[in-house]
Protein backbone atom coordinates (compact mmCIF):
# COMPACT_ATOMS: atom_id res chain seq x y z
CA UNK A 1 0.00 0.00 0.00
CA UNK A 2 1.78 3.36 -0.82
CA UNK A 3 1.28 6.06 2.11
CA UNK A 4 -2.62 7.76 2.78
CA UNK A 5 -0.76 9.51 6.62
CA UNK A 6 2.76 11.13 6.45
CA UNK A 7 3.98 11.72 9.64
CA UNK A 8 6.15 14.50 10.22
CA UNK A 9 8.33 14.18 13.16
CA UNK A 10 11.53 15.20 15.27
CA UNK A 11 12.33 17.05 17.94
CA UNK A 12 10.62 20.60 18.98
CA UNK A 13 11.50 23.52 16.45
CA UNK A 14 12.88 20.95 13.64
CA UNK A 15 10.60 22.30 11.32
CA UNK A 16 7.55 20.05 11.67
CA UNK A 17 5.03 22.31 11.38
CA UNK A 18 6.61 24.20 8.17
CA UNK A 19 7.21 20.89 6.60
CA UNK A 20 3.60 19.55 7.09
CA UNK A 21 2.09 22.91 6.21
CA UNK A 22 3.68 22.89 2.54
CA UNK A 23 3.41 19.74 2.46
CA UNK A 24 -0.67 19.20 2.54
CA UNK A 25 -0.74 21.99 0.53
CA UNK A 26 1.13 19.97 -2.11
CA UNK A 27 0.20 15.97 -1.57
CA UNK A 28 -3.31 18.04 -1.22
CA UNK A 29 -4.10 16.37 2.53
CA UNK A 30 -5.71 17.49 5.77
CA UNK A 31 -3.14 18.73 7.49
CA UNK A 32 -3.13 18.16 11.35
CA UNK A 33 -0.93 20.01 14.17
CA UNK A 34 -0.35 17.68 16.95
CA UNK A 35 0.17 20.01 19.12
CA UNK A 36 -3.42 20.89 19.13
CA UNK A 37 -4.41 17.67 20.43
CA UNK A 38 -2.08 17.86 23.47
CA UNK A 39 -4.25 17.82 27.17
CA UNK A 40 -4.54 21.17 29.18
CA UNK A 41 -2.17 19.03 31.53
CA UNK A 42 0.81 18.48 28.73
CA UNK A 43 0.54 21.54 28.02
CA UNK A 44 0.84 23.22 31.52
CA UNK A 45 3.80 20.40 32.40
CA UNK A 46 5.61 21.28 29.07
CA UNK A 47 5.40 25.15 29.43
CA UNK A 48 6.81 24.96 32.94
CA UNK A 49 9.78 23.11 31.70
CA UNK A 50 9.32 19.87 32.66
CA UNK A 51 9.37 16.79 29.63
CA UNK A 52 6.37 14.84 29.09
CA UNK A 53 6.51 10.95 29.96
CA UNK A 54 5.39 7.94 28.52
CA UNK A 55 2.04 8.18 30.87
CA UNK A 56 1.72 11.57 29.91
CA UNK A 57 2.08 10.90 25.72
CA UNK A 58 -0.32 7.58 25.61
CA UNK A 59 -3.32 9.49 25.74
CA UNK A 60 -2.06 12.04 23.14
CA UNK A 61 -0.66 9.24 20.98
CA UNK A 62 -4.13 7.71 21.00
CA UNK A 63 -6.29 10.19 19.93
CA UNK A 64 -3.79 11.34 17.37
CA UNK A 65 -3.67 7.33 16.51
CA UNK A 66 -7.72 7.65 16.10
CA UNK A 67 -7.51 10.05 13.53
CA UNK A 68 -5.02 8.34 11.74
CA UNK A 69 -6.63 5.31 11.49
CA UNK A 70 -9.29 6.96 10.34
CA UNK A 71 -7.39 8.52 7.15
CA UNK A 72 -6.26 4.85 6.80
CA UNK A 73 -9.78 3.55 6.12
CA UNK A 74 -11.21 5.86 4.13
CA UNK A 75 -7.84 6.26 2.19
CA UNK A 76 -7.96 10.30 3.02
CA UNK A 77 -4.71 12.07 2.55
CA UNK A 78 -3.33 13.31 6.08
CA UNK A 79 -0.34 14.77 7.11
CA UNK A 80 0.50 14.99 10.69
CA UNK A 81 3.30 16.85 12.81
CA UNK A 82 3.65 15.05 15.40
CA UNK A 83 6.92 14.62 17.63
CA UNK A 84 6.82 11.08 17.64
CA UNK A 85 10.14 10.01 19.10
CA UNK A 86 10.58 6.85 19.89
CA UNK A 87 9.90 3.86 18.50
CA UNK A 88 7.10 2.56 20.68
CA UNK A 89 5.40 6.30 20.11
CA UNK A 90 5.23 5.33 16.51
CA UNK A 91 3.66 2.12 16.94
CA UNK A 92 1.52 4.19 18.98
CA UNK A 93 0.35 6.32 16.23
CA UNK A 94 -0.31 3.21 13.56
CA UNK A 95 -1.71 0.21 15.49
CA UNK A 96 -2.90 1.99 18.73
CA UNK A 97 -1.37 0.16 21.37
CA UNK A 98 2.10 -0.86 22.53
CA UNK A 99 4.55 -2.98 20.69
CA UNK A 100 3.18 -6.98 21.46
CA UNK A 101 3.98 -9.72 19.96
CA UNK A 102 1.54 -9.66 17.28
CA UNK A 103 3.09 -7.06 15.36
CA UNK A 104 4.41 -8.81 12.57
CA UNK A 105 0.99 -10.49 11.23
CA UNK A 106 0.65 -9.41 7.22
CA UNK A 107 -2.70 -7.37 8.14
CA UNK A 108 -0.28 -5.18 10.51
CA UNK A 109 2.08 -4.69 7.95
CA UNK A 110 -0.38 -3.44 5.27
CA UNK A 111 -1.24 -0.55 8.14
CA UNK A 112 2.32 0.10 8.67
CA UNK A 113 3.48 0.86 5.30
CA UNK A 114 0.11 3.20 4.97
CA UNK A 115 1.90 5.38 7.34
CA UNK A 116 5.14 7.14 6.54
CA UNK A 117 7.32 8.86 9.05
CA UNK A 118 9.10 11.89 7.88
CA UNK A 119 12.27 12.83 10.54
CA UNK A 120 13.98 16.29 10.07
CA UNK A 121 17.14 16.71 11.88
CA UNK A 122 18.84 20.02 11.79
CA UNK A 123 22.10 20.61 13.56
CA UNK A 124 21.18 20.91 17.49
CA UNK A 125 23.00 24.84 16.83
CA UNK A 126 20.12 25.51 14.87
CA UNK A 127 17.44 24.07 16.69
CA UNK A 128 18.61 25.67 19.50
CA UNK A 129 18.71 29.20 17.72
CA UNK A 130 15.05 28.63 16.12
CA UNK A 131 13.94 28.10 19.81
CA UNK A 132 14.94 30.72 20.79
CA UNK A 133 13.31 33.27 18.53
CA UNK A 134 10.31 31.70 18.68
CA UNK A 135 8.41 33.82 20.56
CA UNK A 136 5.13 33.05 22.65
CA UNK A 137 5.37 29.66 22.20
CA UNK A 138 4.47 27.28 25.12
CA UNK A 139 7.44 24.68 24.63
CA UNK A 140 10.72 26.15 26.51
CA UNK A 141 14.33 25.71 24.53
CA UNK A 142 15.13 24.13 27.96
CA UNK A 143 13.93 21.41 26.25
CA UNK A 144 15.34 20.54 23.99
CA UNK A 145 18.21 18.44 25.23
CA UNK A 146 15.54 16.04 26.84
CA UNK A 147 14.17 15.94 23.24
CA UNK A 148 17.59 14.46 21.68
CA UNK A 149 17.77 12.12 24.46
CA UNK A 150 14.59 10.95 24.19
CA UNK A 151 14.38 10.52 20.23
CA UNK A 152 15.64 6.74 18.70
CA UNK A 153 14.84 5.57 14.95
CA UNK A 154 16.22 3.42 13.16
CA UNK A 155 16.85 4.04 9.18
CA UNK A 156 14.51 1.32 7.88
CA UNK A 157 11.57 3.08 9.63
CA UNK A 158 11.58 6.19 7.85
CA UNK A 159 10.36 7.03 4.42
CA UNK A 160 12.72 10.18 4.33
CA UNK A 161 15.55 11.15 6.80
CA UNK A 162 15.91 15.49 6.26
CA UNK A 163 19.42 15.96 7.49
CA UNK A 164 21.77 19.64 6.66
CA UNK A 165 23.56 19.20 3.64
CA UNK A 166 27.27 19.34 2.99
CA UNK A 167 27.92 22.69 3.57
CA UNK A 168 25.64 22.32 6.72
CA UNK A 169 22.93 24.21 5.50
CA UNK A 170 19.45 22.68 6.12
CA UNK A 171 16.96 22.80 3.18
CA UNK A 172 13.71 25.29 3.65
CA UNK A 173 10.76 23.99 4.32
CA UNK A 174 9.43 24.35 0.33
CA UNK A 175 11.93 22.78 -1.05
CA UNK A 176 11.92 19.39 1.63
CA UNK A 177 8.01 19.39 1.24
CA UNK A 178 8.91 19.81 -3.15
CA UNK A 179 10.76 16.73 -2.53
CA UNK A 180 8.33 14.97 -0.51
CA UNK A 181 5.19 15.55 -2.55
CA UNK A 182 7.27 14.08 -5.84
CA UNK A 183 8.47 11.15 -3.75
CA UNK A 184 4.60 10.57 -2.83
CA UNK A 185 2.87 11.14 -5.75
CA UNK A 186 5.64 8.53 -7.54
CA UNK A 187 5.32 5.98 -5.22
CA UNK A 188 1.45 6.19 -5.63
CA UNK A 189 1.24 5.99 -9.33
CA UNK A 190 3.87 3.28 -9.41
CA UNK A 191 1.35 1.73 -6.83
CA UNK A 192 4.67 0.80 -4.69
CA UNK A 193 5.16 1.62 -1.11
CA UNK A 194 8.03 4.14 -0.02
CA UNK A 195 9.87 6.73 -2.16
CA UNK A 196 11.46 5.83 -5.46
CA UNK A 197 14.54 7.39 -6.93
CA UNK A 198 16.12 8.72 -3.73
CA UNK A 199 19.85 8.69 -3.55
CA UNK A 200 20.57 7.46 0.04
CA UNK A 201 22.38 10.01 0.71
CA UNK A 202 22.11 12.26 3.90
CA UNK A 203 20.20 15.43 3.08
CA UNK A 204 17.88 14.16 0.78
CA UNK A 205 14.16 13.97 1.14
CA UNK A 206 12.82 10.62 0.71
CA UNK A 207 16.22 9.24 0.66
CA UNK A 208 15.28 6.31 2.68
CA UNK A 209 13.04 3.39 1.11
CA UNK A 210 10.47 1.79 3.46
CA UNK A 211 11.49 -1.70 3.01
CA UNK A 212 9.33 -4.40 1.20
N1 LIG B 1 13.79 24.32 7.15
C1 LIG B 1 13.84 25.39 7.96
N2 LIG B 1 14.87 26.25 7.88
C2 LIG B 1 14.93 27.33 8.71
N3 LIG B 1 13.99 27.64 9.65
C3 LIG B 1 12.96 26.81 9.77
C4 LIG B 1 12.82 25.64 8.93
N4 LIG B 1 11.70 25.00 9.29
C5 LIG B 1 11.15 25.72 10.29
N5 LIG B 1 11.89 26.80 10.58
C6 LIG B 1 11.64 27.79 11.63
O1 LIG B 1 11.90 27.13 12.87
C7 LIG B 1 10.90 27.45 13.82
C8 LIG B 1 10.21 26.17 14.28
O2 LIG B 1 9.50 25.64 13.18
P1 LIG B 1 8.21 24.76 13.40
O3 LIG B 1 7.69 24.41 12.05
O4 LIG B 1 7.26 25.42 14.35
O5 LIG B 1 8.85 23.47 14.10
P2 LIG B 1 8.14 22.33 14.97
O6 LIG B 1 6.73 22.23 14.48
O7 LIG B 1 8.94 21.12 14.67
O8 LIG B 1 8.27 22.76 16.38
C9 LIG B 1 9.97 28.44 13.16
O9 LIG B 1 10.38 29.75 13.52
C10 LIG B 1 10.18 28.22 11.68
O10 LIG B 1 9.96 29.37 10.92
O1 LIG C 1 6.30 14.53 22.85
C1 LIG C 1 6.53 15.63 23.35
O2 LIG C 1 7.32 15.82 24.29
C2 LIG C 1 5.88 16.87 22.78
O3 LIG C 1 4.96 16.60 21.79
C3 LIG C 1 6.96 17.64 22.17
O4 LIG C 1 7.74 16.75 21.41
C4 LIG C 1 6.54 18.74 21.26
O5 LIG C 1 7.64 19.07 20.57
C5 LIG C 1 6.02 19.90 21.99
O6 LIG C 1 4.67 19.73 21.94
C6 LIG C 1 6.48 21.23 21.40
O7 LIG C 1 5.84 21.50 20.18
P1 LIG C 1 6.64 21.59 18.81
O8 LIG C 1 7.29 20.25 18.59
O9 LIG C 1 5.61 21.91 17.78
O10 LIG C 1 7.64 22.65 19.00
Amino acid sequence: MSPVVVVIMGVSGCGKSSVGVQLARLWNATFLEGDAMHTGHNLAKMASGVPLNDDDRLPWLLALHSRIRRAVDFRDRLVVACSALKPEYRHVLIHGRMLSDEDDVASETERRDAVAFVLLAPDVSDLRSRLERRAGHFFPASLLDTQLSTLRFEAAELFAHEVPDEDGVFPPPERIADRLASALLGSSSSGGSGASGGSGGPGTAAATARPP
